[in-house]
């Protein structure tokens, strides 16, 4: 008998029932999986890690005439034509929106890396559209929607030049904290409350700050941006508030605007704003409060509207307990406050953000894009990433520029990439890039990397491959090539 009076073979049967029911609730949901899978109008499949298919839904298996029982457990290629689900299992990038003929219908589809602790453990592929024709109904449909409603923006014709606006599309990363970051701003856009933005350096604050206000209220008024932490201290004040005729020697005959009356209407972004110094943080509460401007020199008045975005690495709440910022300002500016984390918390995102670079540099450069083998993605994935985003659009683009062929291989990484997060705060960032790295010192440090992992694994191949993140067979045909036999 227990405290509660059961005795051991009742506690058993609660124990067999509450089990059951468990059971019973997981086939619930495996029978919905199931129906959700086979009812989708986009035909799925799904590819283990080798490439053979575990799964492959209704839609899929109706487009391409066969049987499920025919085609799982077969290798892809030998059931999918021009299939390159097994590229994205060697590269681990996804491929979305891309154009796959097949047969001799052209089709729209999503090729996804399924990545797991920093390994590709499978694919999924999907086809999106039953042919492309699909599409310009689709675009057709919404024409004629638009006209009816006086609408006339949706029209066939040849993309227009690129403006430099930023819509939130364009800020890559699907990782949960991303996705809040992008939902929390999305929302406080359309507002016009003033938002702080913190994150680490290269995150991308700017780039939220600017589909901010392309998507705010004030997206026909001007978008300035100043750098707080760029501008000397004795120019900051004329910088923001301006000044009048002669206000100081060396100052323009006719005065000049500051930064607050450049953004009325628009959005002000006081980007590293932790850096402003303690007299100017008081001058910048009166305006917020008081919303008018003196400039430097003069008597009157201006009013000023705008919205204001602000950003800081630091902690601005720290500064406030070290008394290095004004709490009052503080609270003024904490209105919204997002977060941007850094990349090293959301990798997920790191292959993404590495397709879509990929990707943009072969647009501008005109030429076909580049891909990345398993072992060289999986030591990026590794890898900390202190300068964040800016520095990986740096990387990638170096990567394209100095690697000889199509494939971007381990051989072409400078050794930070090798062994996780090895040099954070050690040392500069990707310092080991100054050198131009050629294939031959790329193999250089490969071969003295693969050696030193070699002794402290104490010769374990095993071990070795796993520390390096590639494979067995890998590790063997490199010790070849390197004579370390
Ligand atoms: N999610 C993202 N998707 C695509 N590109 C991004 C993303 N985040 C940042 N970038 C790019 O990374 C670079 C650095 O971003 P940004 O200047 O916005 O960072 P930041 O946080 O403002 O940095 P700092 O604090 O040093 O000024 C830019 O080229 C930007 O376009």
């Amino acid at each position: 008998m227990d405290i509660t009076g059961a005795s051991g073979s009742e506690l058993i049967w609660e124990k067999y029932k509450e089990a059951e029911k468990r059971l019973k609730e997981l086939e619930n949901s495996i029978e919905w999986f199931k129906v959700c899978f086979d009812t989708a109008y986009e035909g799925i499949t799904i590819v283990d890690e080798r490439g053979y298919i575990r799964m492959m839904n209704d839609a899929y298996c109706r487009f391409i005439s066969v049987r499920k029982e025919d085609v799982v457990g077969r290798y892809v290629e030998e059931v999918i034509e021009n299939t390159r689900l097994p590229v994205v299992l060697q590269t681990g990038i996804p491929e979305r929106n891309q154009a796959h003929r097949l047969l001799g219908q052209d089709m729209v589809v999503h090729r996804i890396p399924i990545w797991k602790d920093n390994k590709v453990i499978g694919a999924v592929g999907m086809l999106i559209f039953e042919g492309v024709s699909e599409l310009y109904k689709i675009f057709e449909r919404m024409q004629i929607l638009h006209e009816k409603i006086g609408d006339n923006r949706i029209v066939f014709e040849s993309p227009k030049p690129k403006s430099n606006k930023v819509t939130f599309d364009q800020i890559i990363g699907e990782s949960e904290s991303i996705a809040e970051a992008k939902k929390i701003a999305r929302r406080a856009a359309q507002t016009s409350a003033t938002i702080l933005l913190t994150g680490e350096s290269g995150v991308g604050k700017e780039l939220f700050a600017k589909a901010i206000h392309y998507l705010s209220p004030f997206q026909n008024g001007p978008l300035v941006s100043v750098n707080c932490a760029s501008i000397p201290e004795n120019l900051l004040e004329s910088e923001l508030f301006g000044y009048e005729e002669g206000a100081f020697t060396g100052s323009r005959k006719d005065g000049k605007p500051g930064k607050f009356e450049l953004a009325n209407k628009g959005t002000l972004f006081l980007d590293e704003i932790g850096d402003m110094p303690l007299h100017m943080q008081a001058k910048i509460l009166r305006v917020l409060q008081e919303r008018e401007v003196e400039r430097v020199g003069g008597t009157k008045s201006i009013p000023v509207d705008f919205r204001l975005v602000a950003a800081t690495h630091r902690s601005l709440e720290e500064m406030v307990r070290e008394g290095t910022f004004r709490k009052d300002l503080y609270y003024r500016l904490n209105v919204i406050p997002i977060h941007i984390p850094p990349l090293a918390q959301r990798r997920t995102d790191i292959p993404l953000l590495i397709a879509a670079q990929l990707q943009a540099i072969s647009q501008k450069n005109n030429m076909p894009a580049k891909d990345i083998d398993k072992e060289a993605m999986s030591l990026l994935m590794n890898y900390d990433w202190p300068g964040n985003i800016r520095e990986l659009v740096n990387t990638v683009e170096r990567l394209v520029t100095l690697s000889e062929d199509d494939r971007i291989r381990t051989s072409d990484l400078p050794e930070v990439f090798f062994g996780k997060g090895a040099w954070r705060g050690e040392q500069e960032p990707s310092a080991s890039w100054k050198q131009p790295v050629s294939v031959k010192r790329g193999q250089q440090d490969e071969k003295k990397r693969i050696l030193e992992v070699l002794q402290e694994m104490n010769g374990n191949k095993s071990k070795t491959a796993k520390k390096l993140g590639i494979s067995r067979a890998t590790l063997y045909n490199k010790l070849n090539k390197y004579q370390l036999g």
